[in-house]
Formats: C-alpha cells, sequence, structure tokens
C-alpha cells in the first residue's frame, strides 16, 4: 500500500524543532557523526533515530542568595541522552558558556563512550551556566547544593550518576552526594562518582582521564611506528585531564613543548619542566605567566612543531580555519568534541590520525564505573589493581576499534561509533519499545 501524502509529508522520524538543525553547535556536530556511522549499522539502522533524540531534558532554574544579601538565578541542565544499556552516567560542568545544545552533545557522547568502553551505563551530562571563579566557597556550595536538589528527581545511583567535568571536582562532588543523602534520608556514596577517597570516591580517578588518553595515545603510537620517546607534544588545556596526560607523556620521555589554557599559550623547544608547570598552574590558576617557557599567541598555538597534540580544553577548538596549520602527526582528544566535523575531514586528508574523544577520554568513565561497583559493595581496591585494571579495558577497546577502522576503511571516530551504535541500538531493540 502507498503512503499517504500526509504521511509521506509528516515522517514518522520528523524531529522536534529543538534537535533538527544542523548547525546547532556540539549538537549539531554530533548529529553528523551519526550520519556519517548510519551506514554501517546494518538491520539497527531502524533503529538510528533513537541516538538523535535525548531521553529526557531536564532545565532548572538554581537561585541562591549570594554572599552580599542579593539573590541570583543560574540556569541548570540534566540530560539523559540514552538509558537502554544502564543508568545514565556522565560528568557535571560549570561554566559561564554552557548550553542545552553543549550538554545534549556532551550526554550523547556519553551515551557513546559508555558503550564504546563497555561499561554498562547509558549516557547522560549536567551543567550550569556560572562561571564558578566569580563565586566565594560559600556561595559555590549553595549553588552545587540548590542544583542538587533541583535535579534530585532524576539522579541516583542505579537511574543515574554525576561526576566532575569542567570546573568541578571532588568538593563538588561530595556536597552533591551529601545533599542527595539528606534529601533521600540515607547516605548514598554510589550517587556520585570522582569524590574524595574518604568518602568512597576510588583511588586513581583524579588521574584516570588522562591516563587512558595517555595509553591509548601508546598503543595508537605503537600501531603506527611513532617513538614516545623524545616525540613533542603540544596541549590545549592543563587541568584535570591536560594536566595529567601531559605528565604521563613527559614521564615517558616525551616532551612537552607548547601548552594552551584560559590564561594564554607558553612554548619551551626543549620542553617544559612539567612538575613545575602543575604547581605553577595549581598555585596561580593557569599556565600564564611560567617562566619556564616563551609566551605564544593563542592562534600560534594550532601550528606548533609537534608529533602529538592533546586537546583538552573545550568543545570546537579545531575547527576548519586552523585544522590546516596542524602538524602533528596524531591528535588525541583529551577534551569532548574538540574537533568540528570539517576539521575532521582536514586532519583526515592530511594524514593526521585523529584518536577520538569517544574512546580516548573513556578512561575517567572507566574508573567511575570502578568507584561504584566499589561503593556498592563497600569493598576498596588498591591503586595498582585499579590502573591495571583501566589499562587493560582501554587497550582492549582501543584494538577492537582499530580492527573495525581497518576492515571498514574508515576512520578511528566512525569505528568507535559503529561498535558504539550497535551495541546501544542492539540493547533497544532487544528491550522493545513497550512498557
Ligand atoms: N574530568 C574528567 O574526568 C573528564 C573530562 N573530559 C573532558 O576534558 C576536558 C577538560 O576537562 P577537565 O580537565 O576535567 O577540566 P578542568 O576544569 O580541570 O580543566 C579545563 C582546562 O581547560 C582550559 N580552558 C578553559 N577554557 C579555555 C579556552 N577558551 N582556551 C584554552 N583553554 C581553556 C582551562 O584553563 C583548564 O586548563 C573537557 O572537555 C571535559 O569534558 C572528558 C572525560 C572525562
Ligand atoms: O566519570 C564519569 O562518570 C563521566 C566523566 C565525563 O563527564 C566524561 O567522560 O566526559
Amino acid at each position: 500500500m502507498q503512503a499517504s501524502s500526509t504521511s509521506a509529508s509528516k515522517p514518522a522520524h520528523a524531529l522536534p524543532s529543538y534537535l533538527n538543525a544542523h548547525d546547532l553547535g556540539p549538537w549539531g556536530n554530533y548529529l553528523q557523526q551519526v550520519d556519517r556511522v548510519t551506514p554501517y549499522l546494518g538491520s539497527l539502522a531502524r533503529w538510528v533515530e533513537t541516538l538523535k533524540r535525548p531521553k529526557r531534558i531536564l532545565i532548572v532554574d538554581v537561585p541562591i542568595e549570594l554572599d552580599n544579601g542579593t539573590i541570583a538565578h543560574f540556569e541548570g541542565y540534566r540530560v539523559q541522552h540514552n538509558l537502554s544499556r544502564g543508568p545514565g552516567k556522565g560528568g557535571v560542568r560549570f561554566h559561564q558558556d554552557v548550553t542545552l545544545s553543549e550538554v545534549m552533545a556532551l550526554s550523547a557522547w556519553m551515551s557513546v563512550k559508555n558503550a564504546a568502553v563497555n561499561v554498562p551505563y547509558g549516557g547522560a551530562k549536567g551543567g550550569i551556566r556560572v562561571d564558578p571563579k566569580t563565586l566565594t566557597r560559600g556561595e559555590l556550595e549553595r549553588l552545587t547544593r540548590r542544583y542538587t536538589s533541583e535535579i534530585g528527581m532524576m539522579i541516583g545511583p542505579s537511574k543515574d550518576i554525576p561526576a566532575p567535568d569542567v570546573n568541578t571536582n571532588g568538593q563538588i562532588m561530595a556536597w552533591m552526594m551529601d545533599t542527595y543523602s539528606m534529601n533521600t534520608g540515607a547516605t548514598s556514596t554510589g550517587v556520585v562518582t570522582g569524590k574524595p577517597v574518604d568518602l568512597g570516591g576510588s583511588l586513581g580517578r583524579v588521574e584516570a582521564t588522562g591516563r587512558g588518553v595517555f595509553t591509548v595515545g601508546v598503543e595508537a603510537a605503537k600501531l603506527t611506528g611513532l617513538a614516545i620517546q623524545g616525540a613533542r607534544v603540544a596541549v590545549q588545556g592543563f587541568g584535570n585531564v591536560g594536566g595529567t596526560a601531559g605528565k604521563l607523556f613527559a614521564d615517558a620521555g616525551a616532551i612537552v613543548v607548547a601548552v594552551q589554557d584560559h590564561t594564554g599559550s607558553i612554548y619551551n623547544a626543549k620542553g617544559f619542566d612539567v612538575p613545575a608547570l602543575l604547581e605553577h598552574v595549581g598555585n596561580t590558576g593557569g599556565v600564564g605567566g611560567f617562566k619556564g617557557g616563551d609566551k605564544l599567541k593563542n592562534e600560534e598555538f594550532w601550528g606548533v612543531d609537534c608529533d602529538i597534540l592533546i586537546p583538552a580544553a573545550l568543545e570546537g577548538q579545531i575547527t576548519a580555519k586552523n585544522a590546516g596549520k596542524i602538524k602533528a602527526k596524531m591528535v588525541i582528544e583529551g577534551a569532548n568534541g574538540p574537533t568540528t566535523p570539517e576539521a575532521d575531514d582536514i586532519l583526515n586528508d592530511k594524514g593526521v590520525l585523529v584518536l577520538p574523544d569517544v574512546i580516548a577520554n573513556a578512561g575517567g568513565v572507566t574508573v567511575s564505573y570502578f568507584e561504584w561497583v566499589q561503593d556498592f559493595s563497600s569493598f576498596f581496591w588498591t591503586e595498582d589493581e585499579i590502573n591495571a585494571r583501566l589499562v587493560r579495558i582501554m587497550q582492549e577497546a582501543f584494538a577492537g576499534i582499530w580492527q573495525v577502522a581497518q576492515e571498514n576503511k574508515v576512520s578511528l571516530r566512525t569505528a568507535t561509533f559503529i561498535v558504539a551504535c550497535k551495541r546501544i541500538l542492539h540493547a533497544r531493540e532487544m528491550r522493545g519499545l513497550y512498557p
């Protein structure tokens, strides 16, 4: 039977207007990545629309009293993109530029990442549109607690488990855990991960994302014949992820020649003293003003002569404008979504190997998974055990993705999406649609 003109003009998969546009910043970039994987999904392609719509979006008003007595209102979000493989999992970002499009994309990349390393989670992400550097400690605590109460209906150890992301850390997670526990009447350590070790946190979680970046970098270097000893490394973002990755590469004999963060860009052709740079960042809040190198213009950072480039700051940093300048042989995405689809194509055409976020920065959530498991059993592992398990999971996942990329002659990003999206959609298919 032929479709009627009404049903033909209104396809069953028409997207809600707020999800549709390819120019929706990070969410638009994510949609393009899904379009690229669809031809490789076989019969599961009929479920692909699932990936193009977040399951739940919560927008909350977060009012707090500032120290000066005024009431300030902040916009907060929690998005659960997909829950087919398990509870939602993903960090919380405090940043003045947070938008719904960004949180939607970050939650979707969590779904893909969690499936890529096969941890039993769906994908979620949260954020508050705030510059936390403008708040006092008391204001930050009140903001965190109010936000946690506002999203309380969505989170829980078996529902959705937040964790740290940009500008959030163990202290924020401790306040979130405490607020949720007070509201539910029972201490619930498993409601967030990335907590301080004394509150049910896991050894190794702080360094886990950077360690994962390093691990996949080493694996890819072995496969492509790039020597880590003496390799020149440039890092954008020298916080939790970039700082740890930079240190691990330096410890392995690489030289970190350029670093950029929100306070500026610096360069040292002989390589920075990375522990001294980390100490400077710890004391001053950024790399700007570090004496052990020369100042670099921010736009010059991308053209620095290096072998490995690690974007570890925010989305949309490598674009059609600067991708052509990149000299690195390998880009390891510590950040989520640092490369636009257009830049991806430019790098691919230049023969630059891109290790995509959805596998390269999966070390953090992998150790978050270990933390959650340890919290449930109240039995804690040694740091050596954690690091060994992390490295094994990252190596095995990366080897599988590498093979899929070779077999299908596709980029590592599309290969990671093939592996992950098949797992998500297979779970979706097996669960069925009706309650
Ligand atoms: N913390 C984690 O476990 C994970 C983080 N990620 C991703 O890694 C990236 C960095 O996160 P974290 O290191 O946790 O955050 P962080 O807050 O510790 O560090 C962020 C870094 O980005 C820099 N930055 C901010 N704006 C910048 C700008 N306009 N230009 C250059 N640098 C800028 C900051 O100066 C800082 O060095 C984010 O994309 C995050 O989503 C991914 C997986 C896990
Ligand atoms: O540790 C987690 O649960 C998630 C970390 C995160 O937000 C990410 O991988 O982007």
